[in-house]
């Protein structure tokens, strides 16, 4: 049976009395990208987090390829995500932070090209830092490299654009329209139009996302 990548429904969550997210549905097929907007606090963070499994909601119905999110070793497989910073391990550098993306993931870091992506995202020449010493946009460029590594089906991606120089957004919004070229699947949230639309995503509003379908 063909599932879509991503069936939310009638998903609500609250913050004490506060409700954040109320009965919001959203579906986004295999091989869509979506980008979810909307102003500051509306709740797509919250979103995001609950179809990553990194929150419980209140209530709703999350399927990520038919299956509950986080559950099991094929949905970590098959989605990468930077809703939450990352952990960086201690006394790593950025080439073996890389390099360990790599082998966990099967693949020889030469043939995965790791060098050259450490080198399109700009951090070639600060391979050999630890992480938590890079700029904080060298740190996001270091994120989304890692994130572009390892292969995956489907991109939970927050506000990727965020910290980035223009550049910088040039090549992970070309990135992202070659990951929806090749099939894989996009969720994110941002507040760049422009970005949004260069990586060949539909903006999506979320004031909308209670009665609309993104299809
Ligand atoms: N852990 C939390 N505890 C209490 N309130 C929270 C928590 N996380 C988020 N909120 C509140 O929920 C609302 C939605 O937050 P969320 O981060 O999902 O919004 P957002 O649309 O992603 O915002 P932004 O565009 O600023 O990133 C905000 O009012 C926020 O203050």
């Amino acid at each position: 049976m063909d599932h879509s990548a991503i069936e939310v429904r009638d998903l609500s969550v609250s913050y004490g009395s506060t409700p954040v997210l109320v009965d919001v549905r959203l579906t986004v097929p295999v091989g869509a990208g979506v980008c979810v907007i909307g102003e500051n606090g509306i709740g797509k963070s919250t979103l995001l987090r609950c179809v990553a499994s990194l929150q419980r909601p209140d209530a709703g119905e999350i399927e990520i390829f038919g299956a509950p999110p986080g559950s099991t070793p094929e949905f970590w497989r098959a989605v990468v995500t930077t809703v939450e910073p990352p952990t960086w391990y201690p006394g790593l550098t950025a080439r073996e932070h890389a390099e360990l993306v790599c082998r966990a993931h099967g693949l020889d870091p030469a043939a995965a090209g790791m060098d050259e992506t450490l080198d399109r995202f700009g951090i070639a020449s600060h391979a050999d830092a630890i992480p938590p010493s890079l700029s904080s946009g060298q740190k996001q460029r270091l994120t989304l490299a890692l994130a572009f590594l390892r292969p995956s089906r489907l991109l939970i991606l927050d506000e990727p654009e965020q910290r980035l120089d223009p550049e910088g957004r040039a090549l992970v919004a070309g990135l992202l329209h070659d990951y929806l070229a090749d099939g894989g699947t996009v969720l994110m949230a941002s507040h760049d139009d422009a970005f949004a639309a260069a990586a060949g995503t539909t903006t999506v509003s979320m004031a909308d996302l209670h009665t609309v379908d993104a299809q």
